[in-house]
């Protein structure tokens, strides 16, 4: 298994571009990888990643209790990442988590060394993979197409990956993203 250090990692970009896929192919490919659980105010019945289904109520709760070390809104919802992500960092573990890119500037001032991931695709091939991917409904795909233009907040920095051709040249940029020394030189 590559060499890790306890890093944090947000994977970005927009939506339909293949992030969830790529973390699990990268999971796949580094075995002490650790791919963020989110909690959701999302329908457990809605598939796609593995996530924690909850209540805006029961997300407020816990939001307040200090349980989700970072937070954001996004397509109506609530997304959480749970505090116990410190436990693996300070483990000497890796984590990788999907992230938002209206908030990688609060995620970077609260972790410096986070390292954010930044994943695009052409317009309509995110189009078409919405589509076939088929978890929201046509008005919703409309709305996610249109925010794909957002791009990152200005002076974010992050490991760009074009995953608009086959999917194992993107899933190799990410394994080489995800190991320190690859993603230092990548930055540069
Ligand atoms: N390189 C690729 N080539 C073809 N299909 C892809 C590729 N990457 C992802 N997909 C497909 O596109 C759809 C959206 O991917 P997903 O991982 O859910 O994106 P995101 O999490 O960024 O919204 C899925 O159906 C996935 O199988
Ligand atoms: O600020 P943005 O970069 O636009 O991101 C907004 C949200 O979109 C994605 O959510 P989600 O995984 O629920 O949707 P997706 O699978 O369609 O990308 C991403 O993980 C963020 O939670």
């Amino acid at each position: 298994m590559p060499e890790m250090a306890g890093r944090l990692y947000a994977i970005v970009g927009p939506s339909g571009v293949g992030k969830d896929t790529l973390m699990r192919a990268a999971a796949r490919r580094l075995p002490g990888l650790r791919l963020v659980r989110r909690v959701i105010t999302r329908s457990a019945e809605a598939g796609g990643e593995d996530f924690e289904s909850t209540s805006e109520a029961d997300f407020a709760r816990r939001l307040a209790r200090g349980d989700f070390i970072l937070h954001w809104q996004a397509h109506g919802l609530s997304y959480g990442i749970p505090a116990d992500v410190l436990d693996f960092l300070e483990a000497g573990r890796p984590a990788l988590f999907n992230g938002s890119r209206a908030m990688l500037a609060e995620a970077k001032a609260q972790f410096p060394a986070l390292e954010a991931i930044h994943v695009t695709a052409r317009p309509e091939i995110l189009a078409a993979r919405l589509a076939a991917r088929g978890r929201e409904s046509a008005e919703e795909i409309a709305a996610r197409l249109a925010r794909a233009k957002i791009g990152l907040p200005p002076g974010i920095k992050a490991i760009e990956i074009d995953n608009s051709g086959p999917l194992e040249t993107a899933v190799e940029a990410l394994v080489a993203a995800l190991q320190p020394e690859s993603a230092k030189r990548s930055m540069r």
